[in-house]
């Protein structure tokens, strides 16, 4: 669906996208991640059309984007990070305006408008002036704009940004049930978004794609060895000799809980041990009240990668 080879924006002198080359499948759902200025805006404008590239090459459903602009839109829905919607206008009569300007043919208009509105919760406001929405109901508008001429794909730039928490669950919501039908690429700040909706996730640092992978396999290869948390009744020295005695254990840490508990934090070569850890505490009779792993979040990946630790490419 995207085929992008050696792209690359110069701006007056200064690198935004460095040579970066990437595909994306039709119904894949990609996070675009990145920290502030990496590069990110830049690269979904050049996708759409709207920026012109120094250098490289994009392919939208097999158009060429630079040399055939006008029908690879037709296959793009994009909602930029600042939705320019006209907020004078009724929700109706912008989306109308919107569907002229997209060539929708008239005779599909109301149909179009209909469902549009209705994917995106907006049938019982089409009278509303767009200034007197809230924000989150703005988004929608424009997300409603993005989806008009039926796109195969959809680029959403940063789509929760400024929106308060309610209004952030509602438009992931919304975005979670067009991943069912569209292709996506969604870029973000927010990674807990990225977890919940992205099967593949990008990550471009200074210009440069750093990573691109599942976000779970991005966790196992880049963070690794296991951590386990261990309660665990019985004398501390001797439960945490025993745990450092088991095959792949790096590392024991253990700090007391009430009644003489002990919680044991446990590394490990190996990704996970926990029934070597159960097997040890019913052997020496201790007792065990929790035994989990720890879950490494994309947070933390994400820091290690834009830390200029190794690039992860493509497995
Ligand atoms: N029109 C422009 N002229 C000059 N420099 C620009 C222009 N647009 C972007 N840049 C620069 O290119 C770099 C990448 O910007 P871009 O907006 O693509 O980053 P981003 O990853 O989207 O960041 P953010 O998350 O803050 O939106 C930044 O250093 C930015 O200042």
């Amino acid at each position: 669906m995207i085929k992008v080879s050696n792209l690359t924006k110069r701006f007056s002198g200064y690198t935004a996208v460095d040579d970066i080359s990437f595909e994306v499948d039709r119904g894949e759902i990609i996070g675009f991640l990145g920290p502030n200025g990496a590069g990110k805006t830049t690269t979904m404008r050049m996708l759409t059309g709207f920026l012109h590239p120094t250098r490289g090459k994009i392919e939208i459903a097999g158009c060429n984007v630079m040399t055939n602009p006008l029908e690879a839109r037709r296959h793009i829905g994009y909602m930029p990070e600042s939705c320019p919607l006209y907020t004078e206008m009724r929700v109706d009569e912008y989306l109308k305006f919107r569907a002229k300007i997209k060539e929708v043919p008239r005779r599909d208009l109301k149909n179009r408008l209909g469902a549009v509105k209705e994917q995106c919760g907006l049938t019982q406001v089409g009278g509303r002036i767009i200034g007197q929405l809230s924000k989150g109901y703005r988004q929608r508008v424009g997300l409603a704009d993005s989806l008009l001429n039926e796109p195969d794909l959809l680029i959403l730039d940063e789509p929760t940004a400024g929106l308060d928490p309610n209004q952030i669950r509602e438009v992931r919501e919304l975005i979670g049930r067009l991943a069912e039908r569209h292709t996506l690429l969604l870029s973000t700040h927010i990674l807990p978004e990225v977890e919940m909706a992205c099967k593949r996730v990008l990550i471009i640092d200074k210009g440069k794609i750093v990573a691109s992978d599942s976000p779970e396999s991005l966790q196992k290869r880049l963070l690794g060895d296991a951590q386990i948390s261990a309660d665990i009744l019985g004398d501390a020295q001797v439960v945490e000799d025993a745990l450092k005695a088991l095959e792949s254990v790096d590392l024991v840490i253990s700090s007391p809980q009430e009644d003489g508990w002990t919680r044991f934090t446990i590394d490990s070569a190996s990704p996970d041990i926990r029934c070597h850890i159960f097997d040890c505490v019913v052997s020496n009779g201790w007792k065990l009240r929790e035994l989990h792993t720890e879950n490494r979040s994309l947070e933390d990946l994400f820091v290690t990668i834009t830390r200029g630790n190794p690039v992860v490419e493509e497995s």
